[in-house]
């Protein structure tokens, strides 16, 4: 059975919200779907019919996102949902194969997403490209070590965050650009890290903020929100859900990481998705402190490896001779010289010999600068054919700092 695929109009987002609704088992609060109507791209939107029923659908962002050496426009793709009772009919399946056409189509040459499961993509090309840390702390016990930077011209302020919206987008503006994986935030993303009122109904607490500063301006900022609570002996218990916390410079960094660990009637710091290089760890005397869980983050796919691959930088000169398989993208199936030094990159279609055969989703992996390539050979995932070649392909690949997107879309 066949289920026709086409953009919604704006008059079918509450049937197409509904079946994300279904898919995911959760109720948006009014104003939520508010704003994700209006962040939505209605033009790259995908919904599969069945008869007048949406069954299934999809929706890309596009993206500005940071890679290594640069930024480059990227498909975002997001809000895949299909209706249970539509399930393991091939509607995703379809999905997928055309919006990855759509995406070359629009000149696109990577895509990349967030998983709901991380079994879910790596059927359509998709690698996992990143990785995040959450962080459950104790505040005791988080001192920093000798010789953390500390600068007597900042101090903090406590602001609104609806007050300061300008400021964080100063910082974030900053910061950006300089790890792989950030992407531009349009003005829907900032809506949603600043949303107050539907959470704080939830008991998480309202959104809380403070600012770094100097005399020349904003270095960075925390937003967080508190949970106030006292044990069965009256022993203060809060905990702090860190949502974001963004410093220009190592000095305001630590201060604003002093300011969360030491807030008064605050036992616990709660902060998902920072990055697995986070500062943190290495200015905590005591880094088993963080109680750090791992999770992986973005899933990038290669859809024109030659263009994708030539649009990055690379650590170090490479030279190599790439056999790559890729049953959904049947263009990138072939062989491709990836030549890269410090002047630029190209890829070229060759029929040499390849020093290396490996599936698609291993350079989606490797696309960021993760260097997840030397761990999928001795996984056994890549097969070299001229030793060493894997090696210095991941090498050169390989990218710091870390990537990490640090905001779900
Ligand atoms: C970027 C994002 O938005 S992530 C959000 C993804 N959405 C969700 O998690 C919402 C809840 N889940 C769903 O809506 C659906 O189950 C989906 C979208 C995950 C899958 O949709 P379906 O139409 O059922 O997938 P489809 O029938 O095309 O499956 C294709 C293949 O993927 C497999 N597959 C699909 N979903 C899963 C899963 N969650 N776990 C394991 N395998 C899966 C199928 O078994 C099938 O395998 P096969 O080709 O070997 O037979």
């Amino acid at each position: 059975m066949t289920y026709p695929i086409r953009p919604i109009r704006e008059a079918e987002w509450p049937a197409f919200a509904g079946v994300l609704e279904e898919g995911f088992g959760m109720t948006p609060h009014p104003s939520q779907d508010a704003r994700w109507k209006a962040g939505t791209e209605f033009d790259r939107t995908l919904a599969a019919f069945d008869g007048d029923t949406i069954a299934g659908v999809t929706s890309v962002f596009s993206l500005s996102m940071t890679v290594p050496g640069g930024a480059l426009p990227v498909a975002g793709v997001t809000a895949v949902s299909v209706l249970p009772s539509h399930r393991r009919r091939g509607i995703l399946s379809s999905l997928m194969r055309r919006q990855l056409a759509d995406v070359r189509e629009r000149g696109e040459s990577v895509a990349a997403l967030y998983a709901s499961e991380a079994v879910i993509y790596g059927r359509y090309g998709y690698g996992r490209a990143s990785a995040n840390l959450s962080f459950r702390m104790r505040t005791q016990g988080t001192e920093f070590v000798a010789g953390a930077p500390h600068d007597p011209s900042l101090r903090l302020r406590v602001v609104k965050p609806a007050e300061a919206r300008g400021d964080y987008e100063q910082v974030f503006a900053a910061v950006a650009g300089l790890r792989p994986g950030r992407y531009l935030r349009k003005a829907s993303f900032w809506d949603d890290v600043l949303a107050d009122g539907e959470a704080d109904q939830q008991g998480a607490g309202a959104l809380r903020s403070v600012v770094a500063e100097d005399d020349g301006g904003v270095r960075g900022y925390a937003l967080f929100r508190i949970k106030p609570s006292w044990d069965a002996n009256g022993v203060p218990d809060g905990e702090l859900s860190l949502r974001e916390l963004e410093a220009v410079d190592p000095a305001a960094y630590a201060l604003l990481w002093r300011s969360v660990l030491d807030r008064d009637l605050v036992s616990q710091v709660h902060a998902v998705s920072r990055p697995v290089d986070d500062p943190i760890v290495a200015l905590l005397a005591d880094p088993r402190q963080l109680r750090a869980g791992w999770y992986d983050e973005l899933w990038v796919r290669l859809v024109e490896v030659d263009r994708a691959l030539a649009a990055r930088a690379y650590s170090a000169p490479v030279d190599v001779v790439i056999g790559v398989e890729d049953a959904v993208c049947p263009w990138n199936a072939r062989r491709w010289r990836l030549s890269a030094d410090a002047t630029g990159a190209e890829c070229k279609p060759v029929d040499d010999e390849p020093d290396v055969s490996l599936p698609v989703t291993a350079l989606g992996s490797a696309y960021l600068g993760d260097g997840l390539l030397a761990a999928q050979l001795g996984a056994g995932l890549v097969r070299e054919h001229t030793p060493g070649t894997v090696r210095s392909l991941a090498a050169a690949m390989a990218w710091d700092p870390k990537p990490w997107a640090g905001l779900t879309f």
